[in-house]
């Protein structure tokens, strides 16, 4: 029996490239990762997605340019606690990445994906993101 708590990530892309930022502190630190975070109270999933990306990257996307591209739980030995993940991305957003107290941002060509700097489930499931068949 898991009790599961809601979290978002949103990447933002292009053809060639993905952008991605080197969480600097707390969970999953020192890892390269798409942007979110916990879904708080009173707040839907989506806006929690815009929020996180905002607080993180200081990028702005509409509501209507995120796509729901996929759903991922983890769960970690001995917690029991299951992270109930929903994947968005977007092509379409306003402002410049910024590095921010949580994240430092970089663009990565599909070709570069820094997978030994990754949470190790990632090579797992990026390759069907890329290809856009998730
Ligand atoms: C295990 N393999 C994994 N692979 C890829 N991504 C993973 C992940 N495990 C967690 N994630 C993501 O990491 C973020 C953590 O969020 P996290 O920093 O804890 O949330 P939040 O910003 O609300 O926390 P604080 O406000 O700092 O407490 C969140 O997007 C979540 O989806």
């Amino acid at each position: 029996m898991y009790f599961r708590k809601l979290y978002t990530l949103v990447f933002l892309r292009n053809d060639t490239h993905i952008l991605l930022g080197l969480k600097k502190r707390g969970f999953g630190v020192d890892k390269w990762n798409g942007f979110g975070g916990k879904v708080e109270i009173n707040e839907t999933i989506i806006d929690a997605a815009i929020r996180e990306l905002k607080e993180e990257s200081c990028v702005v996307v509409k509501k209507c340019n995120l796509k729901n591209i996929g759903h991922l739980e983890f769960t970690f030995e001995g917690d029991p606690t299951m992270m109930d993940v929903r994947v968005y991305s977007a092509s379409i957003f306003e402002g410049a990445p910024t590095e921010t107290d949580e994240m430092s941002p970089k663009w990565f060509a599909y070709t570069e994906i820094p997978f030994q700097d990754m949470w190790p489930d990632d090579i797992i499931w990026f390759p069907f993101m890329l290809k856009g068949s998730c």
